[in-house]
Order: C-alpha cells, then structure tokens, then sequence
C-alpha cells in the first residue's frame, strides 16, 4: 500500500434518464433523478419494487450508459467517457455488490481465493491493493481463509460478497441489497461491516434496500418512486423533496387519504406551509353537496 487514505467519491446526478428498450416498447426506468452525494457519505435508496433503484446503481457504477442526463464522480460526467475509461474506473475506483452473494462470489473456490480474484483486474493496472487478510479483518468476516464459499452460512457468504466489492480499495461502493434474506443478527454484522468501511477507509457508500430496519439505522436515505426522487430520510425520519419542476410526492398514507385530482390549496403558514384539502369549487361560486338539491 502506498500509505495514503484515499477518501471516497462524491457522486452528483443532474436529471438523469434511462430508457430501456424491452420487446418492442419502452421503459422509462430513471426519469430524471437528481441526487448530490457527498464523499464519504453512506446512504441508502429505498423505493418500490420497479422504481429505478438497481437501475440508478448500475448507472453511477458505470455499467449503464444512462439515456441522458449527468452523472458526475468527483466532478468528471462518466456518462459520456470512452468505454476504455469507464472500465478504468470500475477497476480503479468504484466497488459494486450485486444483489444475491452468489453473483459477487465463486462457490467452489476458498475465502482467499475469492478475495485475490477480486483483486486481480487492479492489479493488472499496477494498482496496489491490501493484503487479503486486511480486507477480511475490515469486513469482520472470521472464517478461516481455507474455507470454501459455499460451506459458508449466508450471513458469512454475504460479508464475503462485501469483501470482494471492496478487495480492490474502492473509494465508492454499489451494494444492490446487501442484506436480503439475513437474519436479524447476520444483518446487523453486514451494515457494522459497511459502517467500519464507511468510517475507516472513507468509503463513499451506497446501498439499495427494502429492509425497514436497514433503513432506519442509515444516516441518509433517498426514496426512489416512478424514476424519480420522491422523498429523503434521516435516521428513519421520512421528509418529502421539493423536485426541480416544484412537484412533490406526499407521503402514501396521505395520498391513500387524499387521491390524485384532490385540490389543495397552499399557505404560508410563519416559516411552514400549510397544505389544506378543497372541495371541487374552491372559490365557493357554486352550492356544494345536498344543501344545492
Ligand atoms: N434490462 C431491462 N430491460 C427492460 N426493462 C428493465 C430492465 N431492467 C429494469 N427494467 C425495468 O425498469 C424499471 C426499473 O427497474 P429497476 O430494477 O431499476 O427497479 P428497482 O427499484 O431496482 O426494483 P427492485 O426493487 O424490484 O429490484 C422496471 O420497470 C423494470 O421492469
């Protein structure tokens, strides 16, 4: 190792569209998502199933080419680079988890093995990259080396996973639901292992989940709805966003209450807004309900 931190990636989007073209017809999966990351930031996208989210990942991992749009690391748009320096990129300096351990590991070979895989495309590049053991001590994954990935509990397998997404010292991490299907305790030591990295090595991390729990030990979270930025949290504490063409997307048991057409009628309300519900006439001009029968 050549001793210095390197500190982890900011990552900026500025309406961000990706169209996939499926069968003859189109799918709008990002539709303009505009997200500022900091570096060293760990922050968690949450959001329905089919909302965008993987796809979002894979973009800022540089394995998508977005439809349009920015996406800046540390201030250089990827979105246009040459493919040559995008993969520079995916072996110097981005880490990616997919989701499922057995897509980020072999099963037949070794702890080790798997690790020095990992390892092996910086490497190429004259990268240096940390010793095996290193990286498993950070991950907190105790297995002996000698033991095959499959002998692992998924717990284990998972951290392995991790260990392997970040062998290479990336100085941003992609994981797409890094604790799905864990148990309680197994999930807690795979988000200890994001937060140790996080913390020691700078990091910038990103994950996707849908585990409630996950979500409310994050510092930030971003909700993702219809390809879009519907929402941020705070260690669980949900705030609606205010988009770039002054949309908002209210909370679903407020919409469960108020459907779409309901008009509301926005106030001042001292440094607040007051969001209140109108009937059909909100200037009063016509008799309402029974009492105009
Ligand atoms: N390779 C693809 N080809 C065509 N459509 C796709 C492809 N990948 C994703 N989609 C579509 O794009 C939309 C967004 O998908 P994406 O996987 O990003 O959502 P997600 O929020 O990650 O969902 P999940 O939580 O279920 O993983 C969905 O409508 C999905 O069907």
């Amino acid at each position: 190792m050549s001793g210095r931190e390197p500190t982890g990636v900011g990552v900026v989007t500025r309406d961000l569209v990706h169209v996939f073209h499926a069968d003859g017809h189109d799918v709008a999966a990002l539709s303009g998502v505009s997200l500022t990351v900091t570096a060293g930031e760990l922050v968690g996208l949450l959001g329905p199933s089919g909302s965008g989210k993987s796809t979002l990942l894979l973009a800022c991992a540089a394995l998508l080419r977005p439809t349009a749009g920015r996406l800046l690391l540390n201030g250089t748009d990827i979105v246009r680079l040459p493919d040559a320096e995008r993969d520079r990129l995916r072996t110097s300096t981005i880490g990616m988890v997919l989701q499922g351990a057995s897509r980020n590991v072999l099963p037949y070979l070794t702890v080790a093995e798997n690790i020095l895989l990992a390892q092996r495309a910086a490497q190429r590049t004259g990268a240096d990259v940390p010793e095996p053991a290193a990286v498993l001590e950070l991950i907190g994954l105790t297995e002996p080396d000698s033991a095959r990935a499959d002998t692992l509990r998924p717990g284990s397998r998972q951290l392995l996973a991790l260990a392997c997404g970040i062998a290479h010292r990336p100085r941003l991490l992609l994981a797409d639901e890094p604790t799905s299907r864990l148990a309680a305790a197994e999930r807690d030591r795979v988000l200890a292992a994001l937060d140790t990295l996080n913390d020691r090595w700078g990091t910038t991390v990103v994950l996707v989940t849908h585990d409630p729990a996950v979500a409310a030990a994050l510092p930030r979270t971003v909700t993702i709805r219809d390809g879009r930025i519907g929402a941020e949290g705070r260690r669980g504490q949900e705030y609606s966003v205010i988009t770039a063409d002054g949309s908002v997307t209210l909370p679903a048991e407020v919409l469960a209450d108020h459907p779409p057409g309901t008009l509301l009628r926005i106030e001042r309300a001292g440094p607040g807004l007051l969001l209140s519900p109108v009937g059909d006439d909100p200037a009063g001009t016509e008799p309402s309900g029974k009492e105009g029968r």
